[in-house]
């Protein structure tokens, strides 16, 4: 057949509109830091695209949509702008322009000494009224000098204005924050919003939810937040809407500061996005499925992956059930249990298919429902039968680890390799070493990286040697990870390790060399290589996953997806977060398919002006479930990705 011009048309009608679906799913799925953001808005800058005219235009439609699907309209409305000195207080007062332009009643309350000077114009010139609190401030047509009684007496009516508002537009700060908010915005923020502790939000159906007045829409960010960590350091207003602009921001995806953001419209001003790296990406499901390996005619069961597993105790022999039905639901050719006798007869009671005892594995799941070794250290009892048994269990586990033992973190020995004036000695283990004994180190080291990957779950965390190669996936909660950090000489607990997780999960892959993830609302993988850190998260998993035995299921799917990727894995092991972030992917999926809810994590932003139906409703929660239930769903989403 001949080809025609109207097929090179229609061919490149398809090429660009897959491009534009790429760059959709990359603004959607991916975010930058403040960095590459400005780096990236730099050149637009320069050519003189209006970037501020447009982010406010955007900031004031949404506004104007967020009240028409409400149902709130009159002449009457009444818009509070609380507008910082900064660029972002300048977004803040053009949108109020706009508004202020259609009637409404627009006040801007300046929370620093200035504000941006053409877009006051255009505020003011559009009817909108300005309201000082820093008796400091330079503000055309605003008293200076007042006394700190009347500073006091403006804040709060300030708060009580706004209060009594239809809508906030909270433009204090956006991504030239630093630290915590300080003076009048933080003021403001805490009698207004929270101070550093996430949002309560229910997980109910949309309509269930009532709107409460006044609708917060914070201009870029929520003011205060951490843009680039996702840490909530101090006063902030939690959002209903967030307008963000050009790119997403890492706060957009990270927890706890993803929970204030509320529903988030994105504005695509065309930034060049391959010019920067993402500093994190949310997984999707067509991400996920790129773990999963398509059965092929010449298949074995050894072929599609063996999955070995260290898992359960006397105590908690259930996990041992719960991480060899998971792995073997997920894909591979053949379970291999390693155990006690109690949970060995409930595993092949519960998967004849498994099989018992040692043997080749492609990737190893150990620790889940195996007591930690820190309770044992404060009351153990040698006569205790269990005490025994967890014993083989912890002794066979720090055994396996032991081969996976660097003598050093892998980024030194990485650039070790490419050191060729480096000494003939080394610090190997708490001493320099040469000769055979180096020798020795080496080869011990090039065995630990020719390894299976293994999950190191629970119990067996605290086995873990002190550096590992990233093969090595560590799935710890709060708890788990604030114990791990202490042992490593971070001491901090559970909330610390809530309130910071990102910076919790980079700083134990950057001290272990092991990928981290850090189970959640929204988990958050982060592996380091080469000095890079990359950081993925998944926020597919409804509320209702946080149930005992989920973390275990959890192990058996991620131990799954590493057996039957293990040669892409030898070949790159920069796939490891990957394949991690995957599994964590496909169990909140699993989760929502078993309790029929659509509740999740995280939500998917709306892209500004693009016809989709984003952000999808909430109709149903589903129902409680238990863990036995997630892994019955995992075939649904196996055939999903499929
Ligand atoms: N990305 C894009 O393409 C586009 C970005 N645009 C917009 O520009 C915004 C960035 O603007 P920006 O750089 O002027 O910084 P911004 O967020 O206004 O903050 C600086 C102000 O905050 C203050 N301040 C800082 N820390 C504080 C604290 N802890 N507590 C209290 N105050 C604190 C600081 O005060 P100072 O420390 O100087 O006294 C200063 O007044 C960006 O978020 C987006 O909205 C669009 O207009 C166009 C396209
Ligand atoms: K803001």
């Amino acid at each position: 057949m001949a080809f025609t011009e109207s097929q090179a048309d229609s061919e490149r009608n398809g090429a660009s509109s897959t491009a534009a679906t790429e760059r959709m799913q990359t603004l959607l799925y991916a975010a930058w830091d403040t960095a590459a953001v400005r780096s990236m808005e730099q050149p637009l800058l320069a050519q003189g695209v209006p970037l501020m005219t447009m982010a406010a235009q955007a900031a004031a439609r949404t506004v104007l949509g967020v009240l028409a699907d409400k149902g709130i309209d009159g002449d009457d409305l009444r818009v509070t702008v609380l507008a910082g000195a900064g660029d972002n207080g300048g977004d803040g007062l053009y949108a109020g322009a706009y508004l202020a332009a259609r009637g409404y009643e627009v006040t801007a309350i300046a929370t620093g000494r200035t504000l941006h000077a053409s877009a006051l114009d255009r505020f003011v010139q559009s009817g909108g009224r300005v309201w000082n609190l820093d008796p400091s401030s330079d503000i055309p047509g605003c008293p200076t000098g007042f006394t700190a009684g009347e500073a006091g007496r403006r804040l709060e009516a300030a708060v009580n204005y706004a209060r009594e508002s239809h809508v906030v537009l909270d433009a204090m700060t956006g991504i030239g924050v630093t630290g915590a908010l300080r003076g009048i915005p933080a003021a403001l923020a805490s009698s207004l919003g929270l101070d550093g502790e996430p949002p309560e939000d229910i997980a109910v159906p949309d309509a269930q939810r009532t709107t409460e007045l006044p609708i917060v829409v914070a201009i870029d960010t929520p003011s205060g937040v951490g843009v680039d960590d996702g840490s909530l350091p101090g006063a902030y207003i939690p959002a209903d809407y967030t307008v963000m602009f050009g790119a997403m921001k890492p706060c957009a995806m990270l927890p706890p500061a993803a929970y204030a953001l509320g529903h988030v419209t994105l504005v695509d001003f065309g930034f060049d996005l391959d010019s920067a790296d993402p500093a994190v990406e949310m997984v999707n499901a067509p991400f996920a499925a790129e773990a999963i390996r398509p059965c092929q005619k010449e298949d074995s069961k050894y072929r599609r992956g063996v999955v070995g597993l260290v898992t359960g105790s006397d105590q908690y022999p259930g996990a041992a059930v719960l991480t060899s039905l998971a792995a073997a639901h997920s894909n591979i050719g053949m379970v291999r249990y390693m155990g006690p006798s109690r949970p060995q007869d409930l595993v092949l009671h519960a998967l004849p298919e498994a099989v018992i005892g040692k043997g080749r594995v492609e990737a190893w799941g150990v620790g889940s429902g195996v007591p930690s070794t820190f309770d044992e250290h404060q009351e153990r009892d040698e006569e205790d039968a269990d005490a025994v048994q967890r014993d083989l269990q912890t002794s066979t586990i720090s055994a396996l680890l032991a081969h996976y033992a660097l003598s050093r973190a892998e980024d030194v020995l990485d650039d070790e390799e490419h050191d060729s004036s480096r000494s003939p000695e080394r610090y190997v283990t708490g001493r320099f070493v040469d000769g055979d004994d180096l020798a020795d180190a080496e080869r011990r080291d090039e065995a630990a990286f020719a390894m299976p990957p293994i999950v190191v779950d629970a119990g067996a965390l605290d086995l873990l040697p002190a550096n590992v190669p990233s093969q090595v996936v560590l799935t710890p909660h709060a708890g788990e990870l604030a114990r791990l950090l202490t042992r490593l000489g971070h001491a901090m607990d559970a909330d610390d390790v809530t309130a910071r997780p990102l910076y919790c999960a980079k700083l134990a892959a950057r001290l272990t060399g092991a990928t981290v993830l850090l189970k959640g609302a929204i988990t958050i993988v982060a592996g380091s290589f080469g000095g890079a850190m990359r950081v993925l998260v998944s926020g597919r998993a409804p509320a209702c996953l946080a149930t005992a035995g989920a973390g275990d299921v959890l192990t058996g799917i991620v131990a799954a997806l590493l057996a039957q990727q293990d040669d892409q894995i030898y070949e790159d092991p920069a796939c490891v977060p990957e394949i991690a972030a995957a599994g964590a992917y496909l169990h909140g999926r699993a989760a929502a398919i078993a309790s029929g809810s659509d509740q999740r994590g995280w939500v998917r932003p709306r892209l500004y002006g693009a016809e989709d139906d984003y952000p999808l409703p909430v109709t149903s929660t589903g129902h409680p479930i238990v863990a036995g239930d997630v892994i019955d769903a995992i075939p649904f989403v196996f055939d999903e990705l499929g």
